[in-house]
């Protein structure tokens, strides 16, 4: 037969040191992990406010200096002054000049186109500007309405311009200086000049709404990603939080469904071990083997206990029972006799019912003993007991020893004429056995016995003693009417 292998089971300490080990390093790897999380998030966050947010506030001040070039412009267009006007187209171009590229083409490009076209401008609004005052300066002797008309829209350039066939067709004092078709050329190229300014200034303006534009979705292009990042983030955040989460519930689930059924249930099972020791220590019980060592060793020691309380138990039975046991004849000895005795009269007053008391005596039994010896007389004391045992068969009913050489039969719950019936049969059967010595088979030995009995509904008055004064009394006068008879008390 394969020798059987021994189970080897893990113990519970080091499973618990384990278990800890686990979850500690878990944690360290979880917190490790959130740190390098966190930090990662913290680098972000820092890059995004070092280059992100100032490349916005760049932005921000790139659309700033664009409005303040364009209101730049209009005052170039419109200044009169010379001085000013280079003022203001220095002032633009500063104001170009610190434009902030970030290496971005289409802004380095626009942004040269931009101040070509202001110098472009300026250049242009100079060259009317001189035009103007010399024109103007050479009509200013003259007094001809007509010439003053002509200085009046001279002067209001560039608000006004002048077109063809506004100016009048003679000039009076004017066309002896010069023709008329002259002057008129004149005028309508410096309101010309007008015209181009007007074109180049819609056309720059055009360039700035363009890099004005340009950098408004340049800056909502750099909120957007800005927004994203911290939108990804969170998210991962997110996600890490509800992994995390999720792996630490998971794992405690796991952990009590295990703990569940390797430790909880093993320990109610052992406690519902030892109370079934204590509730039913007639029987040895057996318990399931259990996962973890400690656990099963336990187990181990209560079945071993068990076995000892049901050893214990039925030891003390045997004890008990000798205890109440006649050695020589097997029947109830003088102790337990009192104690049914006691108990029957107890039942019977309850339920008003009848008990009836025998006393039984051998008789001549001294003789028998003197003449056969005490063997013979210890064998034939058996056999009558045998014989008075054979009636007890109703729950209550007892034959015991009560000394020497007589007998006592309770029988409780019996109507009188059954008790005479039974004393007759005990008396008869007694009288009719033949006793053989065991040594020597032709002799046989026939023995009769005296009876008194007591019967009665016992009330309170009554004690076991009276009781069984009255039987002995009645047993008295069956010796004294002869022997081998029976007489009531
Ligand atoms: N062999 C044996 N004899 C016993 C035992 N117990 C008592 N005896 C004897 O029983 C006898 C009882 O004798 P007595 O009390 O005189 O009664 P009896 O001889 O039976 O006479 P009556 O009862 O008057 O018929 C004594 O000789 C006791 O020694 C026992 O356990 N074994």
């Amino acid at each position: 037969m394969p020798s059987k292998r021994p189970i080897i089971r893990p113990k519970l300490s080091v499973t618990v040191l384990v278990v800890s080990l686990v979850f500690v390093v878990m944690f360290l790897v979880s917190v490790g992990f959130s740190l390098g999380l966190l930090r990662g998030i913290t680098a972000k966050t820092q890059e995004t406010s070092q280059e992100l947010l100032p490349e916005l506030v760049h932005t921000q001040n790139n659309l700033l200096k664009i409005e303040q070039i364009r209101s730049y412009i209009d005052l170039i267009y419109w200044v009169q002054n010379g001085n000013l006007e280079r003022n203001y187209r220095l002032e633009s171009q500063v104001l170009i000049h610190s434009f902030l590229f970030e290496n971005d083409p289409f802004l380095a490009s626009e942004a040269s186109n931009i101040l070509h076209d202001i110098r472009e401008i300026a250049s242009i609004r100079q060259l009317q500007r001189t035009l103007q005052r010399e024109a103007i300066q050479a009509l200013n002797e003259f007094t001809d309405p007509n010439v003053i008309k002509v200085r009046g829209l001279l002067s209001a350039l560039p608000q006004r311009e002048i077109r063809e066939g506004q100016l009048p067709s003679t000039f009076g004092q004017l066309t002896a200086l010069s023709s008329f078709a002259e002057i008129e050329q004149r005028i309508l190229f410096i309101s010309d000049l007008n015209r181009q300014l007007d074109w180049m200034l819609i056309d720059t303006k055009a360039r700035l709404e363009r890099v004005s534009t340009y950098l408004n979705s340049d800056a909502a292009l750099k909120a957007q990603t800005l927004a994203t990042d911290i939108g990804t983030d969170i998210e991962r955040i997110t996600q890490y939080s509800v992994f995390f989460m999720s792996v630490v519930v998971l794992l405690f689930l796991f952990l009590f469904f295990v703990f569940k059924n390797t430790l909880l249930r093993p320990i109610q099972s052992l406690v519902a071990g030892l109370k079934a020791i204590e509730q039913q220590g007639n029987k040895t019980i057996m318990l399931k083997p259990l996962f973890f060592k400690e656990l099963d060793t336990i187990r181990e020691s209560i079945e071993d206990y068990s076995g000892l309380v049901f050893r214990m138990q039925k030891a003390n039975q045997e004890l008990e029972n000798l205890s109440r046991i006649d050695g020589l004849t097997g029947l109830a000895n003088r102790r337990y006799l009192d104690e049914i005795l006691h108990e029957e009269m107890n039942r019977a007053m309850r339920h008003q019912h009848a008990l009836a008391l025998l006393m039984i005596d051998i008789d001549h039994f001294k003789g028998l003993n003197d003449q056969y010896g005490h063997q013979v007389g210890d064998h034939c004391l058996k056999v009558i007991a045998q014989i008075i045992k054979g009636y007890t068969q109703r729950t209550g009913e007892l034959a015991a020893r009560f000394g020497g050489e007589e007998f006592t039969l309770i029988l409780p719950e019996i109507a009188h004429p059954d008790v005479w019936r039974i004393a007759e049969s005990i008396r008869e059967e007694c009288s009719q056995t033949a006793i053989y010595l065991e040594n020597d088979f032709s002799i046989s030995i026939q023995m009769t016995v005296s009876i008194g009995f007591v019967h009665q509904v016992v009330d309170v008055t009554d004690d076991a003693e009276a009781l069984l004064k009255k039987a002995d009394q009645a047993l008295y006068q069956a010796k004294a009417s002869g022997r081998n008879c029976v007489r009531e008390g």
